[in-house]
């Protein structure tokens, strides 16, 4: 975590809780600029692409895991009669999925730094004083891989969440892709449905295989700068259909 001092107007936070998490004082800031609302549609369709396209990115890199992964998919959707679709009831069903899809949240949260705050009233945290007025980002993604909370925090393993109940939806601070508090994402519902569903069907019905001399190192998990965090080179597979 580090604060600049009383009299720069601008606060970062790398690591950390924001302060005002860490702190319990969400009453000292309020939303800044609404990048999101003025464009519903980037919010509802460039994330869901992007949710997409990390995890299935991190399952080609840990070939095991997409396995136990499709594996599950599969013998659920094909117990006695055969299904053609994952739908919602199913993914409920799912809960070696739903840890991917978690642990995909917690290394890739699509919008990284949220949408900023600012601090309306002067506030001293931790001996530090903060003026109102002050500029607050909270790192979603160094949230995600801070070593005091995760154990191995850069490697993909979803194990990890069979074994707590920390969820994704803003109320455990440690993870949160969809933000926090007051401002979090208010169509957090649509698109975890949305991301949930387009995926378990990807991965229910293809098989993904990377193209013809392309090499599991060759994939890379390079980002784009930006609002939301794109991929920086594309992914390229080959998708084989399993169950058309
Ligand atoms: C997987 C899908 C999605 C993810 C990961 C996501 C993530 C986020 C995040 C991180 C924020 C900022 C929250 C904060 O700063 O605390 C946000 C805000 C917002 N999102 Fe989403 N979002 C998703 C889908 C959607 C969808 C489907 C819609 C609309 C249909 C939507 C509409 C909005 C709006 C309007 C805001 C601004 C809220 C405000 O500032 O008060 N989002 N989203």
């Amino acid at each position: 975590m580090s604060f600049k001092n009383k009299h720069t107007d601008c606060v970062l936070f790398c690591g950390q809780y924001c302060f005002t998490y860490a702190c319990g004082r969400e009453d000292l800031v309020t939303g800044w600029t609404n990048y999101f609302s003025g464009n519903i549609i980037a919010a509802g369709t460039d994330i869901t692409s992007i949710v997409l396209v990390w995890a299935l990115t991190a399952l080609v890199k840990n070939p095991l895991i997409m396995k136990k992964v499709q594996g599950e998919i599969r013998q659920y959707l094909l117990r006695g009669r055969k299904k053609d679709f994952v739908d919602e009831d199913d993914i409920a069903k799912l809960p070696y999925f739903r840890a991917v899809m978690k642990e995909s949240f917690r290394l890739y949260p699509p919008g990284p730094l949220l949408v900023p705050r600012e601090t309306i009233k002067k506030c001293l945290i931790y001996g530090y004083e903060i003026e109102a007025g002050t500029l607050v980002y909270f790192n979603a993604w160094a949230i995600g891989r801070d070593p005091a909370v995760w154990k191995n925090p850069n490697d993909f393993i979803p194990e990890r969440f069979l074994e707590n109940d920390i969820d994704v939806k803003g109320r455990n601070p440690e993870v949160i892709p969809f933000g926090i508090g007051r401002r979090q994402c208010p169509g957090m519902s649509l698109g975890l449905a949305k991301v949930e569903l387009a995926f378990a069907n990807l991965l229910y019905k293809f098989d993904w295989e990377l193209p013809l001399g392309m090499k599991e190192g060759d994939i890379d998990f390079d980002e784009l700068p930006g609002m939301t965090m794109h991929k920086k080179n594309a992914l390229c597979l080959v998708a084989k259909v399993v169950h058309g």
